[in-house]
């Protein structure tokens, strides 16, 4: 039968779940085009905030990589926004002038956050809290400086507030009213929130009303109404959102505060639906991801021809992601006449609940302090349980009966995503599970917010026993319970040698392996065994297998290696004249002193690298990217060292070398440090009569300092050191973590005596050498196997907008 097209606006959470929903469906039925105006795969939105706090990265909040829109045959569009609907003809027109028809078609495009219309709201300084772009913006401007604004003291302004004091800002939140989360908590919980954040170190401003953004073009200050200037270097606007519904509205489908939609999340035109924060169903428009889930389920059973009820609206529950306050709500929060409530306030422990009840019926709760209660109290308030039903096992929880065991296997462990505990332990049980890792890869639960973690870590190891319990080590992902060091194990006294076979005989749960597993086995079987392995480009990350990076309007970068940052006139000209021919638009000197060359098709990929004729600079690769070095004592008056000869030494000696994640290296001639050693991976200073080898330095998000490992007198000493270290660190390191993140792991103590043991120093050098000995040129290596060409440059299938 001739497949349905089905096409996405809004490559987010609610639209891709949806996708999700449709496909488990119906995993045939449909050639599925998605369009997404933000140049990345679908994230998770809600971890943006511990982004912020530093407790994840940018690069773990992905939820569907590149890879699984190529793995389920969706055509991903990113960095391409929709512009016009035509109903009629049923086609979709985007702003590189595409044209594209539809069977059906979702609306998913979100929400925008609402910017206070003040004077100066346009100076440079004043961001939104919503996507990557502004977390990366708070975290840039947190760099230089140094106190911040918050307005808006609702879930997003104090989870923002919440991570700019983590980044070391002072933080003022300013808010309407006098209590904190007004929209979500009473004035009791309100207060005792706001007395704990102030602990922490937040500021608040309340009961003011702002006026003006003060400031030549950066922000200076902030004016109230009442007169009052406030200084603040960043202002960051969290006062709500709205549905991002002008696409629609532009387009003749019916909208009021969202797209109207009816319990099947169609709108008001033949097959066109919308669905997640844009929609609005029975008035309500949602702004948390569980309702949306919900929605994208029973839309995606009309969209494939099934019977349901259709979505019947949600209950909404709230919990704050700042680490040390405990804080949730669900339903009503305040007592209206006829309402009764179940009260408790332990001033000296900190606690505060109240359950509120309507004819004998639960109908909302707020908890602070202590929120253990909150999954079971939202089941209740979604089933108008009878509140003798909480007070009776109010009781069994006091006398001491285990929560989890009582709880009934209807119940709701994650709300997020709707995963009751019956569904959990059926997964646990049918299929091994001894992970929580294992369960969010089986079941989606705790996939979201997180805040579901502990429950399900508990269910657990009630079901699972005494596998959990042995299983408290990282799994290396949701398909195995084997942690890094066992595969490594088992891959060495079984002589295993490609990835599925690892797969095979350790029984992973799924025989494809993911996209976490996949390249960290590649890594660790060829890290294990250089001299047979052969790469499997199938496991690797996109951006590696096409040896570029693909930008945000789905164009390469390509970077030539420039061994120290040092070039001539040959390959300048070299680069230009390849410049011209490929009408490359922007030629750009990188940080790491080279030129990247922006803008190239990803067609003219191996043309431009033939044409250049220079070894790849491997600015895509989990290895080694660049070694950046100061001018050195052959100019500078203050050099004691040929920095740019060690420098250039040091990338020769290393460049191809695959590692758990990227490395970059400096060498500078002398203390004052132009090369920023202090955050490299390793920065050699040269001194009178010997160098100091620095390890562990970022300069990325999570800043860290670099620490001394060792002293050393001659230049063969620097490269033997940084290889015993390069080696002990490509061993033992988790595949993506970076240096910076497995010498705090390890402890540096602890790598300075591995390598001051001479034997083991030497076997570091060996194993080493034995890697180097088999490196390729990625460039070199993908014009030289036609067969590899073909496949990385015609048959991939995520166009990501090329032309
Ligand atoms: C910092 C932060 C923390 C949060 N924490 C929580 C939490 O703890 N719990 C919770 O439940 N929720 C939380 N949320 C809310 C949650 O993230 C949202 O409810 C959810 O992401 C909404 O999903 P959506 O798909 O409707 O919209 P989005 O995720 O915004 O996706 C819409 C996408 O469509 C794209 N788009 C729009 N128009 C077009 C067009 N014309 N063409 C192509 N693409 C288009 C947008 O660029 C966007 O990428 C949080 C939100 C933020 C910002
Ligand atoms: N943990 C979570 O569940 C979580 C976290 C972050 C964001 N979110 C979601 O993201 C969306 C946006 O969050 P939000 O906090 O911006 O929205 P919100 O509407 O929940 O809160 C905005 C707050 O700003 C206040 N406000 C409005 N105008 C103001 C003004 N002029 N001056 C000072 N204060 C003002 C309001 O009183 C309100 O308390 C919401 O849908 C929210 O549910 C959820
Ligand atoms: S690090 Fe020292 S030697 Fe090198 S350029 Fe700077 S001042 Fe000169
Ligand atoms: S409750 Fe949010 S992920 Fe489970």
């Amino acid at each position: 039968m001739k497949k349905q097209k089905l096409v996405l606006i809004g490559n987010g959470m609610a639209g891709v779940r949806a996708v999700e929903e449709v496909l488990k469906l119906d995993s045939e039925g449909f050639d599925v085009t998605v369009f997404g105006s933000e140049p990345y795969p679908n994230y998770n939105r809600i971890q943006l905030s511990k982004v912020l706090q530093g407790d994840t990265e940018i690069a773990d909040i992905t939820l569907n990589t590149w890879e699984w829109y190529e793995e389920n045959g969706i055509l991903l569009y990113p960095g391409e926004t929709v512009t016009s609907i035509d109903t009629v003809n049923q086609t979709i027109v985007t702003d590189k002038e595409r044209q594209v028809s539809y069977d059906k078609l979702i609306l998913a495009t979100g929400s925008v956050p609402f910017m206070l219309p003040l004077p100066g709201a346009d100076k440079e300084g004043v961001t939104a809290f919503r996507n990557i772009e502004d977390c990366e913006r708070m975290i840039e401007a947190s760099l230089s400086y140094k106190k911040a604004i918050v307005i808006g003291g609702g879930l997003l302004g104090l989870e923002a507030a919440r991570g700019l004091l983590n980044l070391g800002m002072e933080v003022d939140v300013v808010h309407n009213s006098n209590t904190l989360m007004d929209r979500q908590l009473d004035n009791t919980a309100g207060k005792m929130l706001q007395k704990e954040l102030e602990k922490q170190g937040m500021n608040f401003l309340l009961e003011k009303q702002s006026a003006e953004i003060v400031g030549e073009s950066r922000v200076e200050g902030l004016r109230f109404e009442d007169g009052e200037v406030v200084k603040t270097d960043l202002v960051v606007m969290a006062v709500g959102i709205r549905s991002n519904m002008k696409l629609a509205e532009e387009s003749g489908i019916p909208v009021n505060r969202g797209i109207l939609v009816n319990d099947h999340l169609e709108t008001e035109v033949p097959n066109v639906f919308a669905v997640g924060e844009c929609a609005e169903h029975k008035e309500m428009v949602y702004g948390l991801v569980a309702p949306l889930y919900q929605q994208g389920k029973e839309m995606a059973k009309r969209i494939c021809g099934e019977t349901g009820n259709g979505y019947q609206g949600s209950v909404l529950s709230t919990q704050l992601k700042v680490s040390g306050v405990d804080v949730f709500s669900a339903g009503q929060i305040i007592e209206e006449e006829e309402t009764k409530s179940v009260t408790l306030f332990d001033d000296w422990r900190g606690v505060y609940k109240k359950v509120l009840v309507n004819d004998g019926k639960i109908t909302g709760a707020v908890l602070f302090g202590d929120t253990k209660e909150g999954t079971r109290l939202l089941n209740l308030i979604n089933k108008r349980a009878p509140i003798e039903e909480y007070m009776d096992n109010k009781g069994a929880e006091e006398a001491g009966a285990d929560l989890i065991a009582s709880m009934p296997d209807t119940e709701m462990i994650c709300g997020c995503n709707g995963v009751t505990k019956g569904a959990i332990v059926e997964a646990i049980n049918a299929q091994g599970l001894t992970t929580v890792d294992q369960v969010k890869g089986c079941t989606n639960a705790s996939r979201s917010c997180g805040g579901c973690k502990p429950l399900v870590s508990d269910l657990l190891a009630h079901t699972a026993g005494d596998a959990f319990e042995q299983n408290q080590k990282e799994s290396i992902c949701a398909c195995t319970s084997y942690s890094k060091e066992e595969v490594m194990e088992e891959i060495k006294a079984k002589g295993l040698t490609y990835t599925k076979e690892v797969m095979n005989v350790l029984g992973w749960s799924s025989d494809e392996g993911c996209s976490k597993c996949r390249p960290a086995l590649n890594y660790y079987l060829g890290m294990l065994n250089p001299a047979e392995y052969h790469d499997e480009k199938e496991s690797r990350y996109v951006n590696e297998r096409l040896h570029a990076n693909i930008q945000k309007n789905g164009t390469y970068s390509v970077v030539p290696r420039m061994y120290g940052g040092v070039t001539n006139a040959d390959d300048l000209r070299k680069i230009a004249d390849v410049a011209d021919k490929y009408k490359v638009p922007l030629i750009k000197v990188t940080g790491g002193q080279r030129i990247d060359l922006f803008g190239v098709k990803k067609e003219d990929l191996p043309n431009v690298w033939s044409d250049l004729d220079m070894p790849s600079g491997s600015a895509y690769a989990k290895g080694l990217r660049t070694v950046k070095t100061c001018v050195g004592a052959d100019y500078c008056r203050f050099g004691t060292k040929d920095s740019m000869g060690l420098g250039i030494k040091l990338e020769k000696k290393f460049e191809g070398l695959n590692t758990p994640h990227k490395v970059k290296m400096s060498v500078s001639a002398c203390p004052r440090n132009c090369a920023e050693g202090s955050i490299k991976d390793v920065g050699i200073t040269g001194l009178d009569g010997e160098f100091e080898i620095y390890v562990g330095g970022n300069g990325g998000t999570h800043l860290r300092k670099a620490n001394l490992l060792a002293k050393v007198k001659t230049e063969e000493e620097v490269l033997e050191t940084t290889a015993g270290f390069l080696q002990y660190y490509r061993e033992t390191a988790d595949y993506l973590d970076r240096t910076s993140a497995w010498v705090e792991k390890m402890g540096l103590d602890h790598i300075k005596s591995v390598l001051a043991n001479k034997k083991t120093f030497i076997e570091l050098n060996h194993r080493m050498d034995e890697a180097l000995s088999v490196v390729q040129d990625g460039w070199k290596q993908a014009l030289e196997d036609k067969t590899l060409l073909r496949d990385l440059y015609q048959n991939l299938k995520v166009p990501a907008g090329s032309n």
